[in-house]
């Protein structure tokens, strides 16, 4: 499984939701699409599950446009927040439903999911908690065990505990059946032992693509004497700086090479990482 997306724009009516965004992914690989609130993940994210039609560029899943072809669509879940207000099935039946659907639907593995979250079989789904809700979709997605897997903020009403199980799911799972995983999320620093890379989307672009150990590579804490620490970091990116006193903490955007690396070092600076959650907010700061 490939998917390629290439100059991907989308309007409502005059508001551009999505500017001329480009990326690939690749099979086995878990990525994470990161964007602040309408930034336009869910726009992306339905446009490659078909919901919608792109204004302009192309989508491709294995060589094919996914818009109205059932033979891709059924290699494509996607699981997101869905209203079950007026679903008065049962959870048994709307996994009876997805076997029906989706062709390597895994009944066993869809039952061992059903235990862990603890989900009642014979309960409609319209009187399942927003959590359980939630917890079925993602039962549906893993076990569905589609070539391309999408979850779109699918933890939303899940407690901690909840939300763990899901995240451990998804690793081991991936690992036993790898495919193409996005997890779209706001809970970066839950969420990002998880990601292969990382896409970022900012006001509708799409402004990172990279490995995870890349872009956490890239994300640097100097941290010294004001002077020296605004001396050693003249000239790179900087994303943040706090002062206190004479000394001063800035977080920069760039790969150290090993000599600055030591130079820092022998300056008496301080040299950290950046979690992944402050590169996001950092990278996404309207300015
Ligand atoms: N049907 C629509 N009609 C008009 N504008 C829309 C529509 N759907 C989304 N938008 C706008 O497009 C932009 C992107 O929305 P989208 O839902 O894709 O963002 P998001 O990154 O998923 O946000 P969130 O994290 O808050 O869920 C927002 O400005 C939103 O108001």
């Amino acid at each position: 499984m490939k998917v390629e997306v290439k100059n991907l724009s989308l309007k409502y009516n005059d508001f551009e939701a999505l500017k001329n965004i480009s990326f690939e992914l690749e099979n086995g690989k878990t990525y994470g699409l990161l964007g602040r609130n309408g930034a336009g993940k869910t726009s992306l994210l339905s446009l490659i599950a078909s919901f919608r039609e792109p204004t302009e560029g192309k989508i491709l899943i294995d060589g094919e446009e996914p818009f109205e072809n059932a033979k891709i669509m059924q290699q494509v879940a996607f699981v997101y927040e869905k209203d079950y207000k007026d679903e008065t099935g049962t959870v048994k039946e709307m996994l009876q439903i997805a076997e029906y659907y989706r062709p390597n639907f895994d009944k066993e593995y869809a039952n061992y999911l059903i235990d862990r979250f603890h989900l009642p079989l014979k309960k409609p789904v319209n009187k399942l908690s927003k959590g359980m809700q939630s917890a079925m979709s993602v039962t549906i997605g893993l076990a569905s065990r589609a070539p391309f897997t999408i979850f779109d903020e699918a933890y939303l009403g899940m407690d901690a505990p909840t939300r763990e199980m899901f995240y451990k799911e998804i690793l081991a799972d991936q690992e036993k059946n790898p495919r193409i995983i996005i997890l779209s999320t706001h809970l970066v620093s839950e969420m990002d032992y998880l990601f292969d890379e990382v896409l970022i989307i900012k006001n509708g672009k799409l402004i990172v693509q990279e490995e995870y150990e890349d872009l956490i590579s890239k994300g640097v804490s100097i941290t010294g004497e004001s002077r020296v620490v605004d001396e050693f970091t003249s000239g790179m990116k900087i994303l943040n700086e706090q002062q206190l006193g004479n000394t001063k903490s800035v977080m920069v955007y760039e790969k150290l090479l090993e000599k600055q690396r030591y130079d820092a070092e022998r300056l008496g600076l301080d040299v950290g990482p950046i979690p992944l959650q402050d590169l996001f907010i950092h990278l996404t700061e309207e300015v």
